[in-house]
């Protein structure tokens, strides 16, 4: 059941809202004026505001709060400007608590020994592709573990792009939309080799690095090449445990991160953290790739500590003790989150045909929770 209000007084140019839980909160009256929700207000189609915010009288003033639809809805009036704006209660509570929309899926950090008990958690393909439901509680989990591997598809380029579609459109990079590639030098990176690739994000070069990224092995003969990956969000945690101070400086240092092919036109230059917070000081991106950082001087007072930083992130992400390392093989497509995952792969010989594509983050998190509002989960 939503929050419900129980009631609501004026104050001056505040309406205090006394919530069924007995929790109360102080809606300032520019604000309530700047959230009505109604039709001239809020456009009905494209959810776009049309309150001219900044126009609103210097005096305006709220007027006859009414509680409505037994605590489901707030009603207020308006003067001078005679306007009537009705609001949502369960809106009205997300909004002071300050959630979003849907609550955000509580990650769960694995290593080698939590996956060894847990199991990977593959999903079929099928109902991946045809049922909601079952699509949305696939996406959570991705959310929740930072990987999914999806079973039971067609060794294809058509079920891979299939199942990324599914989700949402592929983004286009240097690298072109959708892949299917092998070690042809096709393109200026290692990927392209049959060399060892240690455990990285994709994408430091990009001011957004892609947010997920899909693995579909549509074939392969010959030896070694098992992938690797680690959950950067549970290496960081080790950080702060082991190492604050050092974790402090992961998460302070902007380190570039370099794509060249000029032959292709191409120079990308980007930089970020390797620890990324958000503004209140979450954890909301790892960004890794030894390989691709150009070269910069950290101011000296913190050059050695940003050196014992990288070098203990990177001897943690190279600890098998925080690794799965497991084949991709025809049929199992590999999902994961490259704002948290670290990937990689061990150098391989022989024929090994890799198809696969970016999502952007944001699209991810978009479709789950359109997902979850429509009760899916
Ligand atoms: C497009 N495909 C995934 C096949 C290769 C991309 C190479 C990504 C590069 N090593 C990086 O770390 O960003
Ligand atoms: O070939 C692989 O398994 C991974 C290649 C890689 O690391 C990448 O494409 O970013």
């Amino acid at each position: 059941m939503g929050s419900l209000i129980r009631s609501a007084a004026l104050d001056a140019s505040l309406c205090n809202v006394t919530w069924s839980d007995g929790h109360t909160t102080a809606f300032p009256a520019l604000w309530l004026r700047d959230h009505c929700g109604c039709p001239d207000c809020l456009h009905p189609e494209t959810h776009q505001r049309l309150v001219d915010t900044f126009s609103l009288p210097d005096d305006l003033t709220p007027q006859d709060p009414q509680v409505a639809d037994n605590g489901r809805a707030l009603i207020l009036t308006w003067s001078p400007e005679r306007h009537s704006s009705r609001y949502d209660a369960d809106l009205l509570r997300r909004l002071a608590d300050g959630k979003e929309p849907t609550d955000p899926v509580a990650k769960t950090l694995w290593d080698a020994a939590t996956l060894a008990e847990e199991g990977l958690g593959e999903v079929p393909a099928e109902g991946f592709l045809s049922d909601d439901d079952l699509l949305a509680e696939a996406l959570t989990k991705l959310d929740r573990r930072g990987f999914l591997f999806v079973e039971g598809l067609d060794p294809t380029p058509e079920a891979t792009q299939a199942v990324a579609r599914r989700i949402s459109y592929i983004r286009e990079t240097i690298f072109g939309g959708f892949w299917d590639f092998t070690a042809n030098m096709e393109h200026k990176d290692t990927a392209y080799t049959t060399l060892e690739i240690g455990p990285h994000t994709d994408g430091t070069y990009s001011f957004d690095g892609p947010g997920y990224q899909m693995f579909h092995c549509l074939a392969f003969e010959g030896t070694g090449g098992e992938s690797l990956l680690v959950d950067g969000f549970r290496v960081a945690r080790e950080i702060q445990e082991r190492a604050p101070d050092l974790y402090r400086v992961l998460g302070e240092i902007a380190v570039p991160g370099q794509y060249l092919d000029h032959e292709r036109g191409v120079h990308l230059l980007a930089k970020r953290p390797v620890l990324r917070h958000d503004s209140d000081g979450a954890l909301i991106q790892v960004s890794y790739n030894n390989h691709d950082r150009a070269a910069f001087l950290p101011d000296r007072e913190r050059l050695e500590a940003f050196y014992e930083g990288l070098r203990l992130f990177h001897r943690l992400a190279n600890d098998p003790a925080f690794q799965m390392i497991e084949r991709l093989a025809p049929g199992r497509m590999l999902i994961f989150d490259n704002w948290r995952t670290l990937h990689g792969r061990k150098a391989y010989q022989g024929k090994r045909r890799l198809a696969g594509a970016y999502i952007n983050k944001e699209d991810v998190e978009s479709r789950l929770r359109v997902l979850q509002l429509k009760g899916a989960v």
